[in-house]
């Protein structure tokens, strides 16, 4: 696969003259000339690997470097600069940078470094694959409830069906889990299975991600990429957050599973492919669709098989069996035979009101094992983020209440946004990101808003 760099330079010259250089290495290349653009490429394209200048008309590295690693730790930061100080120097590494060059710099020492980093980036990379494929082990309907089962005889009869299945759950529920057993589990299981998360890619990268493009097609096309409609060709396509997929992109899918052709960007033929597409989402899509947010053809073309993934709490009486099956599975990974819990531990885990599901019990059970020198774990040993728990369960206010209640009158402003911040939290289950979005601030100011309020953004 091609990799892709982000360059980051305010001079004309040098963004060309580096373009030339990498793209003659093979590596796809995008440019960004301010720190406001960089933002934008960085969510919106996901590099392998950013080559930053430390200077920039509308900032300074030392302001991009934190967001871009609340974004996304894993893509490595390359920080060039014609103004070397030996302590800017170690601001910028302390700040996450991997390395920092020189300007001018020497483009063979530059390729050493950059094959290097993309060469550790597609090892963490590959690792994230292998969490992604142990979501296929696991057994999505564990448990005796009414809903689980009543979910699991529904995904048996769709199993066979080529239609569009949409599951809906809130975050950590198991949508990827369930998105995989379905693929695996279906005719197709021998297929290709291609995944995409559509949150926060912006409308060019998500086309070209999902349809591909011709040499030529625009600026930065200079060879011809194949779309992961074509790479899961007799598979299936798993879009992830398709709630946020823009509505620019939204025709052209439909386009695709009504007419089960599509084009490349720049090309002037339609191609025929065969997928089933399984979609996910936390987000109430009748509700998007009424606020025009997602466009109604689409919404009935996808969820005319609709699954939901029900909250742990509304299944209370299948966490022990979930929880024993989650031990099982740490005694293997971490080397701690005969983990078990107290009947006082198994109480507490029933009693608590789960806002980040499946996802929460595993670390709340992996915290305790991680933490406890014994393998029966007590209710001692279970830390539960109850102030995001509280938060969630706070009732919302009843039509014609007034929006602050005297008591609230009481409260100070910094108090205030705390409780906010704390609601919006924990209705995105603790998604940072998710939260930042729904509060219109950047995610780098949510986590310095989190950090000098004293909050904790894990669930
Ligand atoms: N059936 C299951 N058994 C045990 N653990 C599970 C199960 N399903 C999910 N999990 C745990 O929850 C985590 C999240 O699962 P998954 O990514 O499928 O949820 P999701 O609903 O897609 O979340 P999000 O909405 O945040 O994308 C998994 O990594 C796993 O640790």
């Amino acid at each position: 696969m091609q990799r892709r760099i982000l360059v980051v330079d305010d001079e004309p010259a040098v963004r060309f003259g580096l373009r030339h250089f990498f793209e003659a290495n093979g590596l796809e290349v995008v440019e960004a000339q301010t720190c406001r653009e960089a933002r934008e490429l960085f969510r919106g394209y996901r590099p392998d690997l950013v080559l930053l200048d430390y200077r920039l008309k509308d900032g300074t590295a030392g302001e991009l470097l934190p967001e871009m690693r609340a974004m996304d730790p894993s893509i490595p930061v390359l920080v060039l600069t014609a103004h070397v100080s030996i302590e800017t120097a170690i601001q910028v590494i302390k700040q996450g940078a991997e390395h920092f060059l020189p300007k001018p710099v020497e483009l063979p020492t530059l390729w050493v470094m950059v094959e290097r980093l993309l060469e550790t980036q597609a090892t963490r990379r590959q690792q994230q694959a292998l969490v992604a494929s142990r979501l296929e082990e696991l057994n999505p309907f564990l448990g005796a409830s009414r809903a689980i089962r009543e979910l699991e005889a529904t995904a048996r009869r769709v199993l066979d069906s080529d239609s569009p299945v949409l599951i809906q759950g809130e975050t950590g529920t198991g949508k990827g889990v369930l998105a995989h057993w379905l693929h695996v589990h279906g005719p197709r299981g021998a297929g290709p299975l291609v995944q995409l998360n559509c949150a926060g890619l912006l409308p060019q990268f998500l086309e070209t991600e999902l349809f591909g493009h011709e040499r030529g097609a625009f600026t930065s096309a200079v060879s011809r990429k194949q779309g992961l409609l074509e790479v899961a060709h007799r598979g299936t396509v798993f879009l992830d957050e398709i709630g946020d997929m823009d509505l620019q992109v939204q025709p052209k899918l439909l386009k695709v599973l009504e007419e089960k052709r599509f084009r490349r960007l720049g090309e002037v033929e339609d191609r025929s492919v065969d997928v089933r597409l399984i979609a996910a989402t936390h987000q109430d899509l009748a509700e998007s669709m009424r606020t025009h947010r997602f466009r109604g053809d689409l919404y009935f073309r996808i969820s005319t098989l609709p699954l939901r993934l029900p909250a742990l709490r509304e299944r209370p009486e299948d966490i022990p069996l979930i929880a024993r099956d989650l031990l099982a599975r740490l005694s293997r990974e971490l080397g701690r035979p005969g983990l078990d819990l107290t009947p006082q531990a198994e109480a507490s885990l029933r009693a608590y009101s789960w806002p980040g599901n499946l996802r929460e019990l595993r670390n709340v059970l992996e915290r305790a094992v991680l933490l406890s020198s014994t393998p029966l774990l007590r209710s001692e040993d279970l830390h539960f983020n109850h102030a995001m728990a509280r938060a969630l369960s706070a009732s919302p206010a009843e039509p014609g209440t007034p929006v602050c209640p005297a008591a609230e009158l009481d409260l100070t402003l910094q108090e205030v946004e705390r409780r906010h911040i704390e609601r919006v939290l924990a209705a995105e289950g603790g998604h940072v990101e998710r939260a930042a979005r729904r509060l219109g601030i950047p995610r780098s100011s949510l986590y310095q808003k989190l950090k000098s309020l004293g909050l904790s953004s894990k669930v």
